[in-house]
């Protein structure tokens, strides 16, 4: 990996606060001491949201990215890629410009792939909208994972300072979380989110807590029995490979203040049971981190917001919390190489 490459920033769904959050997340720069980064945008839709902000970003085009280093102080560094022609209005998803938000996350890995750039952190996109334009990724995780290449097994984490929790499935309908849960997934999801805590985070020895998937963790199988049929062979398998785990824990108890001070990572059978605690302690400086790629991932936790697009009222906090985070994972990995 290039000495601290610039973080490339994807451009997310152009009608949403993406745009609006990539101008303010710069305007904020040495206030919060980010790390170079450049947007990978056509020109033309971050123009429009500087017009529509109000504010006066001066914004440089590049032909690399490493010109984004130098550029950064003075100007937004933008990367372009080619337009979709379609006019953007704030507070409306559009297919049309599918294209752009698919090129801009595909630009953005294979930046991190050359080591061009130390890491991708990527504005909300509108599931839906791309969708209806033929894309056949339930979201960025799985996408970046198929972009990373066979047998990438992608893991996703959202962090704040309060708590970290991982959802064991994402984006399945809540029917099909039994069948999906099974003892290899839960195992092969806690083997590396125990590593990447080991080395991403520097955690020496991370704490893992698994959530049940019944009310009372299955009240001793009264209520449920996937606790004691597919949970409990994983907690033994993982112990005696050495990894501290407990569980599986009542999910409705485990998340107040003392029992988060017993784990470092709570892994959740269902996507919401894993997102509404995190998101409840602390949305805006929530980061979602994909754990399991060979280059460094991160997001703002909150998605697309179109009800408060072009208003000017968008928080760019989350979005700066995932600069910072893909900036210390790199220095990180350029250190130990993890
Ligand atoms: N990483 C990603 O690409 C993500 C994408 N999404 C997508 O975003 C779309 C909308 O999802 P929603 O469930 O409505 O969640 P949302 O996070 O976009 O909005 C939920 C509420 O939080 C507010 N909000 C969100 N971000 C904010 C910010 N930075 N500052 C101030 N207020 C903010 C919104 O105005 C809204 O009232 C969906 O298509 C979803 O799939 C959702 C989460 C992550
Ligand atoms: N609920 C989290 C979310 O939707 C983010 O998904 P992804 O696009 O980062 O895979």
């Amino acid at each position: 990996m290039t000495e601290r490459a610039p973080i490339a920033l994807t451009i997310g769904e152009p009608g949403g606060i993406g745009p609006e959050l990539a101008i303010k997340a710069w305007l904020r720069r040495t206030q919060d001491e980010l790390a170079p980064f450049c947007l990978i945008s056509p020109v033309s839709m971050i123009t429009q949201a500087i017009a529509r902000s109000g504010t006066d970003v001066p914004v440089r085009v590049i032909q690399t990215i490493d010109e984004a280093t130098s550029v950064f102080k003075d100007a937004l560094p933008v990367l372009e890629i080619a337009d979709s022609a379609t006019e953007v209005v704030s507070g409306v998803a559009s297919p049309k410009t599918a294209s752009v938000v698919i090129e801009s996350i595909t630009k953005a890995v294979e930046l991190a792939t050359l080591g061009k750039a130390s890491a991708v952190v990527t504005n909300p996109i509108q599931k839906s909208a791309l969708y209806e334009a033929g894309f056949r990724h339930p979201g960025h995780t799985e996408f970046l994972a198929e972009l990373a290449g066979p047998g990438t097994i992608p893991v996703m984490m959202l962090a704040n300072s309060k708590l970290r929790v991982v959802p064991l499935t994402i984006h399945i309908p809540l029917k099909d979380v039994p069948t999906q849960l099974t003892t290899e997934l839960i195992v092969e999801r806690c083997r590396i989110t125990h590593h990447s805590l080991q080395n991403a985070f520097g955690i020496a020895k991370p704490r893992l807590a698994i959530a049940g998937l019944n009310p009372h963790a299955g009240e001793d199988g009264t209520m449920g029995t996937e606790e004691k049929t597919i949970m409990a062979p994983a907690v033994k398998q993982l112990r005696d490979e050495g990894v501290d785990v407990i569980g599986p824990l009542p999910a409705d108890t485990m998340f107040h203040e003392e029992a988060r001070a017993n784990y470092d990572v709570a892994l959740c059978p269902y996507h919401d049971q894993a997102l509404i605690p995190v998101k409840t302690l602390d949305f805006h400086g929530g980061v979602n981190v994909t754990l399991g790629l060979p280059f460094i991932r991160t997001s703002p936790d909150h998605g697309t917001a179109l009800d408060i697009a072009g208003k000017g009222i968008a928080r760019p906090d989350s979005l700066i919390a995932a600069l910072k985070m893909a900036s210390e994972m790199a220095t990180k990995r350029l250190a130990t190489g993890a």
